[in-house]
């Protein structure tokens, strides 16, 4: 069965709060997105587990360099999981994996700017990730003509366990599904949502029905 993440790209521990209150009965994974890190700091992964003990919370870190340091870090504070670009060096993958070996946590591979997100995803696999991340980032989802469809397509062909991110809503969470994803990460379309609560159930139960 799928999870579904919630990715949250908000500003403030508070309204990640508060989100995160409304929509937990319907999520499997709490994203602390990478500007709500860079605002807040280690202490909104720690709010955040502290208000969320039973589910799976992802510190959006996109580490670069220091994999092991950055990785102990995000564990240390409370999360379950941590990003590590797909695009630098396989050691600072294999840091981060020895810190989550040494927290009982897990690593995941995001493939943001990858230009072969699929051959890296194989790659990174090997090293003891948990799943990689075919993501299409905000900007690159602003451009003219950017589909969700080609991380659909990579998704059949990856052979390892992935998850989605870029554009996943109740319109597209039904392919998202079909490719036989880990992990379906909506952003957006729930903290976008009017209701937030409601936008979440609804892909919940699209990722859960047959
Ligand atoms: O990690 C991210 C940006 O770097 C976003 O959280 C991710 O892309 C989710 O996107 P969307 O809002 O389209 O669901």
């Amino acid at each position: 069965m799928a999870k579904l993440q919630v990715a949250i790209d908000l500003l403030s521990t508070k309204e990640a709060l508060e989100l995160a209150a409304k929509v937990a009965p319907y999520v499997d994974i709490i994203e602390l997105g990478t500007p709500l890190i860079k605002s807040e700091g280690l202490a909104v992964i720690k709010a955040m587990k502290a208000a969320h003990p039973d589910k799976l919370v992802f510190a959006d870190f996109k580490t670069a360099d220091t994999g092991e340091l950055e990785a102990g870090m995000a564990f240390g504070a409370g999360a379950d999981l941590v990003t590590i670009l797909g695009s630098v060096d396989d050691a600072t993958v294999i840091g981060a994996v020895k810190a989550a070996k040494e927290h009982g946590k897990g690593v995941v591979v995001d493939t943001i700017g990858v230009k072969d997100r699929v051959k890296r995803a194989q790659e990174v696999s090997k090293l003891g990730v948990e799943f990689v991340e075919l993501h299409a980032g905000l900007d690159e989802q602003a451009q003219p003509g950017y589909s969700i469809q080609v991380l659909i397509d990579e998704a059949k062909r990856a052979g390892v366990p992935v998850s989605i991110a870029g554009g996943v809503n109740i319109d597209t969470i039904a392919a998202v599904k079909a490719a036989g994803v880990a992990v379906a990460v909506a952003g957006g379309a729930i903290y976008g949502a009017k209701d937030p609560a409601a936008a979440a159930k609804a892909l919940r139960e699209a990722l859960d029905a047959a």
